[in-house]
């Protein structure tokens, strides 16, 4: 009983929150089950009066009952199919709010919370519970069900009280104490409640395996998920075929849809057993149900119409306990998996605790520190930066240079707070930077990553952000990242949709979409700038466009360069050499490449030498 109210406490949260999201939809759906409750007693009732009249001869009085029937059955039957349309596209539209919502909070979870394998796994699950049953459109749909079941029930028990009350030919010996009101309330009370046991009993039975079903289903779904949004992509289309791994990906498919198949068997096989129970079990209610009845009849306590208005009462009564027992097992499951979706939505931002605004200052005079710095990622025990010290030098161009896996990337993600430090602190302006405002401190940041995402929007959108922006600007931004011609080639100028899959979109090479998204920071005009492989993807005439040029694009700002081309360093004031996530060297150029045993001089020569 305990766990029955747990579990209604808990639907009923989620219901609130649905109400909270759609107001209409709680209401819309109450409606139509309250409507369709009341729908079959309405057939009953005038059936009954309808044969009464007829076996009296009250020809009139049954001419106008039908007339009266076929209008309310005509106009009910309207009003129910029109509140149901409304209904199911309430559904629809429940479920796509949920949807937007999961995916809102998804882009506003800070990055430390989102990308660790916690984070990741628990989106995962909550998608996964949305896309299995239907989510919360369902709920909504069951909830409302058994409001009617429930009123279908009430209805029934006032027929069947009236039906108890109804005592005509005294009987002898037991069969007769039967027939009295107190001994028929006693009848119906024995057998329903026997029936409402064994029901329970039944989906007792089916839930519980219907559970482990689910929990087996739902990892399934999170290995489709990887290949919905990932193994399947048009992106990953050529190494598919050129490695000719289709049968593999195939074969890896077949086999997630193979153990999706067994338990939808396993849960049919549970689904007949209970069904055959039931059947047998309703087929011993109405045979007693109807001796009942027939005994009142031949008593002389009910007419013919009212033996059929009573023992259809009785069928229903039969009818909605089963419904309503089997959807508080639906409710069981499906408020389990749902729970993966709330508790998802209760995740807090880890990174979002400071509250001190970051100093607005026009000469960009911010001076950012590390001191003693460690990081180990979430879930991890490896450190891949280990004490780093050291202050990035105010609107100077800072190199970081070292061999892959040295930890160059991670400290930019921690210098942008996407991650908090393990052990020491950052400083900004002398002040920890964990007691700034967090988008206050990240706006101080426009940056390049390597994997950097260039959206199917406008090319002037994706440069500036957002809808409404300053058209000179962004082409004089995509002009010093040396694509504006390209831009200018394109059908709408900057209105032009990116990406051939937008309608008149156009596509761009890699190295085009290198240079948007250095647009892209420039536009953002940070104090602190920092490309991460920032050409990579150029041509070594644009490579050397770009740097020639970066002087004027970053002036009087602070800019940061991974790049593991070594001659960029050349265009750097100071460059700081990682390697196994220390510090090892720092220094110009020419004071590095004095130290010919160092890892800078060997990387230097060992590229140079190429070129010799
Ligand atoms: N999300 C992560 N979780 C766990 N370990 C990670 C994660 N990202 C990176 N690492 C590990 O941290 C170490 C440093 O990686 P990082 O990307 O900072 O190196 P890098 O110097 O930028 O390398 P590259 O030059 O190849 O880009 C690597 O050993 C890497 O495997």
């Amino acid at each position: 009983m305990k766990k029955l109210y747990q579990m209604h406490k808990q639907g009923f949260q989620l219901l609130r929150f649905i109400y909270r999201l759609d107001h209409s939809a709680l209401p819309i759906f109450l409606l139509r089950h309250t409507m369709e409750a009341v729908s079959p007693y309405l057939q009953i009732l005038f059936s009954a009066i309808i044969i009464d009249a007829l076996l009296q001869r009250h020809w009139e009085k049954a001419g106008y009952t039908i007339l009266i029937m076929l209008i309310v059955n005509l106009l009910f039957g309207l009003l129910l199919d029109y509140v149901k349309s409304k209904s199911q596209v309430r559904s629809m539209s429940v479920h796509r709010q949920f949807n937007a919502m999961i995916c809102l909070k998804t882009i506003d979870l800070d990055y430390a919370t989102f990308a660790d394998k916690e984070g990741l796994e628990a989106f995962s699950q909550a998608d996964a519970a949305m896309a299995i049953h239907g989510g919360f459109g369902l709920l909504l749909e069951i909830y409302t069900e058994m409001v009617q079941h429930l009123l279908s029930v009430s209805i029934a028990i006032v027929l069947l009280l009236e039906l108890c009350q109804k005592y005509g030919q005294r009987m002898p010996g037991v069969l007769g104490f039967f027939l009295t009101p107190v001994g028929s309330l006693c009848t119906l009370c024995v057998l329903f409640i026997s029936l409402l046991l064994l029901y329970g009993k039944s989906a007792e039975y089916v839930n519980k395996n219907n559970l482990q079903i689910f929990e087996h289903d739902m990892s399934v779904h999170q290995e489709m998920q990887y290949f919905d949004s990932y193994a399947f992509h048009a992106d990953k289309g050529k190494d598919v075929r050129i490695y000719r791994m289709q049968p593999m990906l195939l074969q890896a498919w077949n086999a997630l849809c193979e153990r999706l198949n067994q338990s939808l068997r396993k849960e049919w096989q549970y689904t007949r057993r209970s069904t055959l129970f039931y059947v047998f079990i309703n087929h011993i209610v109405m045979l007693l149900s109807y001796i009942f009845a027939t005994l009142k009849f031949f008593s002389h306590a009910i007419s013919i119409g009212e033996f059929t208005k009573y023992s259809s009462a009785i069928a229903k009564l039969n009818e909605a306990l089963r419904s309503l027992v089997e959807n508080n097992g639906q409710l069981r499951t499906m408020i389990g998996y749902l729970s993966y979706y709330s508790e998802y939505m209760k995740k807090e931002n880890k990174l979002d605790t400071g509250t001190l605004p970051v100093e607005k200052r026009l000469d960009n005079e911010f001076e950012i520190a590390f001191h003693n710095v460690s990081f180990a990622y979430p879930n991890t025990n490896t450190y891949v930066l280990k004490n780093v010290s050291l202050t990035l030098n105010l609107k100077q161009k800072i190199a970081l240079v070292g061999p892959n896996g040295a930890g160059k990337s991670t400290f930019i993600k921690l210098l942008c707070r996407l991650y908090d430090v393990s052990e020491g602190s950052i400083t900004l302006n002398g002040i920890d930077i964990r007691k700034y405002d967090y988008q206050e401190y990240l706006n101080l940041f426009a940056a390049v990553f390597q994997d950097f995402t260039l959206f199917e929007f406008p090319v002037g959108e994706n440069v500036a952000c957002e809808q409404q922006y300053d058209e000179t600007r962004v082409w004089q931004v995509l002009q010093q990242a040396g694509v504006r011609k390209r831009v200018e080639r394109m059908k709408d100028g900057l209105a032009t949709p990116m990406f051939y899959r937008e309608k008149d979109g156009e596509d761009v090479s890699g190295g085009e979409a290198q240079k948007i998204a250095i647009a892209r920071a420039l536009y953002k005009d940070a104090p602190f700038v920092i490309l991460d492989e920032p050409t990579s993807a150029l041509d070594p005439i644009s490579e050397y466009e770009i740097y020639t040029h970066f002087h004027d694009m970053v002036k009087n700002k602070t800019s940061i360069y991974i790049s593991h081309r070594m001659s960029s360093c050349r265009f750097c004031d100071d460059i700081l050499v990682f390697d196994h996530g220390q510090l090892l060297q720092r220094g110009t150029h020419e004071e590095l490449m004095k130290d010919t045993k160092q890892v800078y001089a060997k990387m230097w020569k060992a590229q140079a030498k190429y070129y010799v």
